[in-house]
């Protein structure tokens, strides 16, 4: 089996993400992995995620951004307290904020690399900083507030 992404640790009532849900068939199945003290993911666009001919549609760029560094920061929380994801107590992070740079336009038809780095992490939040790199350019960069999701939101306890 192929290395587990930090999304197929989330449980499965919170696997159905738009953007990084392994249990959502329609969605884009965004994974993110730690290398060194930076996390990766890697998505290719399909044809039809354009914005103009040739290039992506910039809301598919904020969405990688997104699940990719709400996904970071909950993997730093555990890596933070020296546990592996998964293991109790959970850390569940919602999106407080999203900020994206588009730098240039972001050519469609090859493999996208999201590449973050946690800034900060305090009390019940967590800033992540990502870039966007394609045909190795950066063409977006991005900033994420993530917040612990409060106990109202969560499906079922943990
Ligand atoms: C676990 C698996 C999840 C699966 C999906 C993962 C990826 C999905 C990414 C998403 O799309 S999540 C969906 C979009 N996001 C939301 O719907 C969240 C809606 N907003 C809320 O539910 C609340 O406003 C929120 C949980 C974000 C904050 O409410 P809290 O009551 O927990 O915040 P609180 O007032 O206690 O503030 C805690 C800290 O966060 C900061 N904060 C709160 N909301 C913020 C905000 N919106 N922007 C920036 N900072 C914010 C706040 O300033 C404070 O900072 P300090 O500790 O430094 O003082």
């Amino acid at each position: 089996m192929s290395e587990k992404s930090f999304q197929d640790y989330y449980p499965e009532s919170l696997q159905h993400c738009y953007g990084c849900g392994p249990k959502n068939p329609e969605g884009h199945h965004i994974r993110s992995f730690w290398e060194g003290e930076e996390s990766v993911a890697r998505f290719t666009p399909k044809e039809y995620h354009l914005a103009f001919p040739g290039y992506v549609y910039g809301g598919l760029v904020a969405s990688l951004v997104d699940c990719h560094c709400v996904g970071t920061a909950a993997a730093a929380a555990y890596r933070a307290e020296g546990r592996e994801p998964g293991t109790n107590p959970p850390f569940r992070y919602v999106t407080g904020s999203l900020h994206v740079d588009y730098l240039l336009p972001t050519p469609l038809g090859g493999e996208l690399e999201i590449r973050a780095r946690v800034e900060e992490i305090k009390g019940k939040k967590t800033i992540v900083t990502a870039s966007v790199i394609a045909e190795g350019k950066v063409t977006a960069k991005g900033r994420v507030i993530a917040i612990r999701m409060p106990e109202h939101l969560r499906p079922d306890p943990g």
